[in-house]
């Protein structure tokens, strides 16, 4: 049996970035940069009007200025502006060739032509400055950026429509179990509809992953070999579920290792005990338990890390936050728990309250909960105020505004 920290080092210590791949730069959102991005540009790339009003020169102190043109952010600035005279210009537009300043519409006065300033200007006022939001040959977005909103804004204000980032990995997941039924087929009494592979292939979408269904698979040895071998060929990582405990008919464990080489099949870790890791090749293999919670919980905090780190991302992990209980939690005896809870933030602390029973069946412990809190194993049940650390495994629930 492994710990936790050990099971994760044997998986992260066998994860290599796949390869670079180049892509639409525009609908790039969620993808890891491969490379480095430089400003092609300076934006802006000429000196702009940052409001609408009038473009002057400083040096003309308080003298009436003659309008003499106006300009729109579209059309180029072809004017050069001769001493006593303004051009009226809109936000955006570029600045014409000896105006120095700009003074907003707000605060000046325009009569028959002639624009009349009640106060002095200092050069530079209201003027957009060459490189003022990104100078030509900075790095504006480093190698190993997760290219989300403004990522792609920039990418997009570049003129970049290209980028290479890393390939996605491609998951092929596999249930297990006699007993397991196609959702939507009829059900023998006893019989469990597979909720296993859909809500992993979500949890694998949700880590950026292409996923490839393998359906189910009987508890029969050729049978389970050759859906394996079909993953394992098809994809880079192969995640199974169920089939992996001390039952007569789990056989994930003893195929694994017929194929590749099983590196743990046990963890110190609840819920997911079972929880077994191989490599064949150069692929991951990953046999997890068929409790749906478990299944679950194992590929937060086993799988999704090594998913993470074959895309590229240089931080795989999930948050750790400290937070208060909120609710008494129940320890496992003999095994560290990642009980499901929901987090919340109460005035300068986060506050972390139970979902419920924690059964490793029990899908509903997982229904609102955005964290994982990391239960030392012990007796004595940790009353409410006392303090523990948990994974952050979605964004914090919202309150009303006070
Ligand atoms: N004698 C022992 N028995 C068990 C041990 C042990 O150490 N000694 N470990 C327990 C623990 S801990 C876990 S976790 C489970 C995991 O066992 P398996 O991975 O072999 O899971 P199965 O037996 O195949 O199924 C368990 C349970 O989950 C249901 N299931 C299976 N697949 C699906 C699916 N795709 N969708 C929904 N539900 C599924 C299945 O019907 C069973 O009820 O083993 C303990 N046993
Ligand atoms: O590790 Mo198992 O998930 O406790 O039931």
């Amino acid at each position: 049996m492994v710990s936790v920290d050990e099971a994760q080092q044997m998986i992260m210590g066998r994860v290599v970035p796949l390869e670079a791949e180049e892509v639409d730069a525009l609908t790039a959102d969620g993808r890891v940069l491969a490379h480095v991005i430089q400003a092609p540009l300076n934006i802006p790339d000429v000196p702009k009007a940052a409001m609408d009003g009038y473009a002057l020169r400083t040096d003309d102190g308080l003298k009436p200025r003659r309008i003499v043109a106006e300009l729109t952010a579209g059309t180029a600035a072809g004017v050069s502006l001769e001493p006593g005279t303004a051009v009226r210009i809109m936000t955006g537009a570029p600045m014409p060739a000896g105006a120095d300043a700009m003074l907003p519409v707000e605060l000046a006065e325009e009569h028959a032509g002639w624009l009349t300033l009640h106060h002095t200007l200092q050069s530079g006022h209201h003027v957009h400055t060459v490189g003022q939001d990104a100078a030509q040959g900075a790095t504006i977005l480093p190698q190993g950026t997760v290219i989300g909103t403004p990522e792609l804004g920039l990418l997009a204000t570049f003129g970049l429509t290209r980028v290479q980032v890393y390939r996605r990995p491609r998951v092929a997941v596999l249930a297990t179990g006699d007993e397991v039924i196609e959702p939507g087929l009829p059900r023998p009494a006893g019989a469990v509809y597979d909720s296993n592979r859909y809500a992993l292939m979500a949890a694998l979408r949700e880590a950026g992953c292409e996923v490839l269904s393998l359906g189910i698979a009987p508890d029969d040895h050729a049978k389970q070999r050759e859906a394996l071998l079909y993953g394992l060929e098809a994809a880079d990582v192969l995640v199974t579920s169920g089939g992996v405990s001390m039952g007569s008919r789990d056989l994930i464990k003893p195929l694994l290792a017929e194929l590749g080489t099983v590196h743990f099949g046990r963890i110190a870790f609840k819920p997911g005990k079972p929880t077994t890791f191989a490599t064949v090749g150069s692929k991951l293999a990953f046999g997890l338990p068929g409790y749906p919670v478990s299944s679950l919980v194992s590929c937060e905090v086993f799988v999704r890390p090594a998913l993470r780190a074959l895309q590229g991302d240089p931080h795989p992990w999930r948050p750790r936050v400290r937070v208060r209980l909120s609710t008494p939690i129940r320890p496992s005896h003999d095994r560290p728990e990642y009980q499901r809870v929901t987090i919340r933030q109460e005035g300068l602390h986060l506050v972390a309250g139970t979902t419920g029973g924690q059964g490793s069946s029990r899908l509903m412990s997982l229904l609102g909960a955005n964290g994982l809190l990391l239960v030392p194993p012990g007796k004595a049940i940790y009353p409410v105020g006392t303090e523990l650390d948990a994974l952050l495994t979605a964004s914090f629930v919202a309150t009303k505004p006070a």
